[in-house]
């Protein structure tokens, strides 16, 4: 069974449907990308699986259970977490006291930030900064982080609720060519090593087509196509809706 089966998902706001019967199913171990032009209901999709909108109609099982309908904090303590901006309350932070607070958080411990917190959840925090490569830099405030370091970080705070499903916004958005592949390789080896699933969504289709196992394309609230890279890549509907006739994914193979 799929770790996230999506069925017939819907959602319209007013007269606009942003989204319409959308069904997919994503295993545990797989980078499945979320592309489509602007308006297409890539993050009405990921605001329906995550709980912050509910659906008109339709149903989002995670290993089989429903979650439909559930508020976002629930859907989150099931599993499914969600990269978060390193917001101007953390930037204030270390780079360790940062995770510390998103371990609290998860902890049903918030409150316990505004006390002296500094050693609750150093062991996982620390754990967590090696796993993404921030260790080196635990007690640097985030303010000063470099972006595809705060990246690091926001990932090692996404992985504070131990996901099984982890849903990733724009994770490359801003960042350098370098940089980009060092953050998605480093998604792919969490990938393999903890055995969850990765649903992001994407603008750019190097990244796209370089490290996704597969890739959903939306337009206009509909399932345009749903493949491996390669197959993607050669669907005339997908070059013709989403790129418009006559563009290219670019050079990546
Ligand atoms: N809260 C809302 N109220 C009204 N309309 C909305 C709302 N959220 C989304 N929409 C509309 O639903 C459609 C899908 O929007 P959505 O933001 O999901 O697309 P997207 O693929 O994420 O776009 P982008 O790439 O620009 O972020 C659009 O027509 C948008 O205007």
């Amino acid at each position: 069974m799929s770790l996230l089966q999506v069925q017939q998902l819907s959602k319209s706001f007013g007269g606009v449907a942003a989204l319409e019967e959308l069904s997919f199913a994503l295993p545990a171990g797989q980078m499945l990308a979320l592309i489509g032009p602007n308006g297409a209901g890539k993050s009405t999709c990921f605001n329906l699986i995550n709980g912050q909108l509910r659906p008109d109609r339709g149903e989002v099982l995670l290993d089989g259970q429903s979650i439909t309908g559930l508020d976002a904090r629930r859907i989150w303590r099931r599993g499914v977490g969600r990269t978060f901006q390193v917001s101007a309350a953390f930037s204030s932070m270390t780079v360790l006291q940062s995770v510390q607070a998103a371990l609290l958080s998860h902890h049903r411990r918030l409150w316990q930030l505004w006390r002296p917190a500094d050693s609750l959840f150093r062991q996982q925090a620390m754990e967590l900064l090696d796993q993404v490569g921030m260790a080196a830099q635990a007690q640097r405030a985030c303010a000063v982080l470099a972006y595809g370091d705060i990246k690091r970080v926001e990932l090692a705070m996404a992985l504070s609720n131990a996901p099984r499903l982890l849903l990733m916004d724009e994770p490359t958005a801003g960042m350098a060519t370098q940089e980009r592949q060092a953050l998605m390789a480093l998604t792919r080896r969490l990938v393999n090593e903890r055995g969850i699933a990765v649903l992001f969504t994407e603008h750019s289709m190097d990244v796209v087509f370089a490290h996704a196992d597969r890739i959903l394309v939306l337009a206009r609230g509909q399932l345009v196509a749903d493949g491996a890279p390669a197959v993607v890549r050669a669907d005339a509907r997908v070059r013709e809706l989403y790129f418009g006739s006559g563009a290219s994914f670019g050079g990546a193979a």
